[in-house]
């Protein structure tokens, strides 16, 4: 019985298949009569150009006063190219067909797959196994007979991509790729042939859109000069997304197209929308200008034609599985050994819980790598080795690709505070302050007046690992990591680091050591913060030092300020600046050692490790502190910074002296942004001094320190005219008040 049921199951399957080829022959048959008669179609007496089936159809789009009979004549002329036609670019082509563009050309090198089937669209289960582009091309030409549909069922690389663009006239290209290398090759095609490039991506719940190449507006390379690091980009296959999410961003996409098609104003140039489907909003952010040194649009560009993406990027031009090899030692098992682990073995599937759910091993325990790396499980392994029947002799990591299971025991191998060697640290506690954990280290007698040590961007409290041995023979420190940061909490809601939220954390969190006071050092955002801090709190705070960070009203107005800029990357925030992570650290920490920038790559390896320093200069910048002079800072105040910081000038650190009643400056020779990392022992002698020194501080800047900035000008060659004035002006002003 069973076996005539199956065979009656496959004779049935033959039929079908067989019957479907049919059809598909006859609709191509149709396809072709169809786009043959297309000229010849009745055309409307009294509307030249559209049939009157056109006019009938696209009526309802007509009736739009920017789109019109002139605009739908646009679409009608138009050509358009879609690359990928997946979760992006299925919605997306759906609406250009629908809407009457005249000619899509469709590409994609893949095949229907059961896991494109909920957000990819035109695919259906009849299609499983055929070219994406073939299933598109049938509901596409369904939906709209009128247009020629142009497909090919190959991976568009430099070659193929250069022959389409020159076979067809297209005016606008949509990116509906998910990898990096296709995003490169679609940009930098573009600029070449002056085209403007939709681009959209989706990723769990979030999706991002922009315009590149369009009046005058960025590239992709103006905002990504070099790729990420294959490592840290993350696919729909190993993040998820849901259907409605590039759904969204694809429509979006064919919205974007039409208007640059029909030449309506408001095109999506220069600006980044970021969708969050989780709290259903919309955000538009403003994006960095075109570049005038961009390699590909810059005004003297270094790309003159294609070259090899794949390449360039170190990644190939698909999303496919890409295997790390973090550590070569590192030992791996069969699955047929995994089965047969004897008893003293303890086996940890570190993918997150959602998917553990969907299916799991026996004997395993669920232990997601993101709450490991959080140290939030720590105490949990060593439970469960401790409650472990037999003595353990080994234990085993796993996960689905063998990524996360290989980062978490490189994690747990080498945690990062093992890093430094005989540092006095006493604990390593979290805080409660109001409503968040703050982690800190602590050294020093505790019965000394308090330091408090603010780090910047992007840093966490080992930034201070030069300066905590040395001030803990003096003083009690305390280096916390900032909210956002670290091993502190980390909100991703952007109210949660606004300037007062932060100030109240700050100062429950002094009272929590005990005192009535304390020196606040802070190096860039952490000075940020120490400014407003001490302005607002001058009974909390001794002293100040800020560290290569300007007084705030000056920093509002540095437009040039990279920090600023960083705020702006696009496919931002967080998970651009995540899969730019690599990039970010060791350009921001060129003076680091290789350990510690690995230390310091672990520290912003997530998303969530991104979403707060990103929210800080969401929110900091735009805050001055107070327009009147006549308020100056009463708290004493040291400025140190780098006579070779490139993001910040010593005309804007001098100029802070004028918001301070007591203010001193100290230069760091050929030192950069960081300081107290680059030239610690300068460093350390200069902090040393100035916190042990009782005297009240001059208001002016020292002669010394003027010839130090006249010979520091050659060096900032950027800052060089504006610093020589303002030496100029202050001299004659320091002149008269000697
Ligand atoms: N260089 C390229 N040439 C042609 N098609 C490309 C190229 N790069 C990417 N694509 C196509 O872009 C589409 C992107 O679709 P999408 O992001 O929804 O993911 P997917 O690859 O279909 O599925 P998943 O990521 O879940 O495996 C895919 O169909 C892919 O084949
Ligand atoms: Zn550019």
């Amino acid at each position: 019985m069973a076996l005539n049921k199956e065979s009656e199951i496959d004779k049935l399957k033959q039929q079908i298949t067989e019957l479907k080829s049919q059809l598909f022959q006859k609709e191509d048959l149709l396809r072709k009569l169809q786009q043959e008669d297309l000229g010849k179609k009745n055309m409307c007496m009294y509307s030249t150009g559209l049939s009157t089936d056109e006019v009938s159809r696209y009526s309802r789009q007509m009736l739009v006063p920017e789109i019109g009979f002139k605009g739908q004549m646009r679409l009608k002329k138009a050509s358009v190219l879609i690359v990928g036609i997946g979760g992006l670019g299925c919605p997306a082509a759906l609406y250009l067909a629908a809407a009457g563009v005249g000619t899509i050309t469709l590409l994609d090198y893949d095949e229907v797959d059961i896991t494109n089937l909920h957000r990819q669209i035109l695919h259906s289960e009849e299609s499983l196994g055929t070219p994406k582009v073939d299933s598109a091309l049938r509901v596409l030409q369904s939906i709209n007979s009128n247009i020629k549909i142009i497909t090919s069922n190959t991976v568009a690389d430099s070659k193929s991509l250069q022959d389409f663009i020159t076979t067809n006239k297209y005016d606008v290209v949509l990116d509906g790729s998910d990898n990096v290398a296709t995003r490169y090759l679609l940009n930098d095609i573009c600029v070449l042939n002056k085209l403007p490039l939709v681009s959209g991506s989706a990723l769990k719940m979030e999706g991002q859109l922009t315009v590149y190449n369009y009046n005058d507006g960025p590239c992709y390379r103006c905002l990504f000069p070099t790729p990420p690091s294959p490592n840290t980009v993350t696919n729909c296959g190993d993040g998820g997304v849901l259907g409605p999410v590039p759904g969204t961003i694809g429509v979006l996409q064919a919205l974007e197209t039409i208007k640059i098609l029909t030449e309506v104003d408001g095109v999506l140039s220069g600006r980044l929308m970021i969708f969050d489907a989780s709290t259903s909003s919309f955000l538009n952010v403003k994006l960095r200008k075109k570049m005038e040194n961009c390699d590909i649009c810059g005004l003297d560009p270094k790309i003159k034609e294609l070259i090899d993406y794949e390449q360039f990027c170190g990644s190939k031009a698909h999303d496919k599985v890409i295997d790390m090899t973090i550590q070569s030692d590192i030992e791996h098992i069969s699955a047929l050994e995994l089965s047969n682990l004897d008893e003293n073995s303890v086996v940890f599937d570190v993918r997150p819980s959602a998917e553990y759910e969907f299916c799991k091993l026996p004997n395993t325990i669920n232990l997601p790598y993101t709450q490991i790396i959080n140290n939030k499980n720590l105490d949990e392994i060593t439970k469960v080795l401790d409650s472990h029947k037999s003595s353990v002799s080994k234990v085993y990591f796993l996960c689905r690709r063998g990524n996360d299971s290989q980062r978490a025991i490189y994690y747990l191998k080498e945690e990062v505070y093992i890093l430094i060697p005989n540092m006095l640290i006493h604990h390593f506690p979290y805080i409660e302050a109001v409503s968040i954990k703050m982690h800190y280290v602590e050294a020093g007698d505790p019965t000394h007046p308090l330091v408090l040590l603010l780090h910047g961007f992007p840093d966490f409290w080992l930034g201070w690992r030069h300066q905590i041995p040395v001030l803990a023979e003096e003083f009690r420190v305390v280096a916390v990591d900032l909210k956002g940061f670290g091993d502190s909490d980390k909100p991703s809601w952007r109210r949660s680091y606004r300037i007062d939220v932060i100030l109240e954390e700050l100062r429950q969190l002094i009272s929590t050591f005990g005192v009535s006071g304390c020196i606040v050092v802070g190096h860039d955002l952490g000075a940020l913060i120490g400014w407003y801090f001490a302005y607002r709190n001058p009974s909390v705070v001794d002293k100040f030092v800020a560290v290569s960070c300007p007084h705030p009203n000056i920093y509002c107005n540095i437009s040039s300020n990279k920090w600023l800029n960083c705020v702006q990357l696009p496919y931002l925030p967080e998970i651009d600046a995540l899969k730019q992570d690599v990039r970010i650290i060791s350009d921001y920490h060129k003076h680091l050692p290789l350990n510690y920038l690995d230390a310091y790559k672990y520290s912003f390896s997530r998303k969530v490790d991104w979403s707060g320093p990103l929210n800080y200069y969401r929110n900091l910048p735009f805050n001055k502190i107070s327009e009147n002079q006549d308020e100056p800072m009463e708290v004493r105040t040291i400025l140190i910074t780098g006579s070779k910081d490139d993001m910040v000038s010593l005309e804007s650190v001098v100029k802070s002296t004028d918001y301070c009643d007591r203010a001193r400056v100290k230069i760091i020779d050929n030192a950069g942004h960081f300081p107290h990392q680059e030239k610690p022992e300068e460093f350390n002698t200069i902090l040393m001094k100035c916190l042990r020194r009782r005297k009240t501080l001059d208001r002016s800047p020292s002669k010394g320190l003027m010839d130090k900035m006249l010979g520091a000008v050659s060096s900032t060659v950027k800052y060089g005219n504006s610093v020589l004035g303002s030496v100029h002006r202050r001299s004659v002003v320091s002149d008269l008040t000697h």
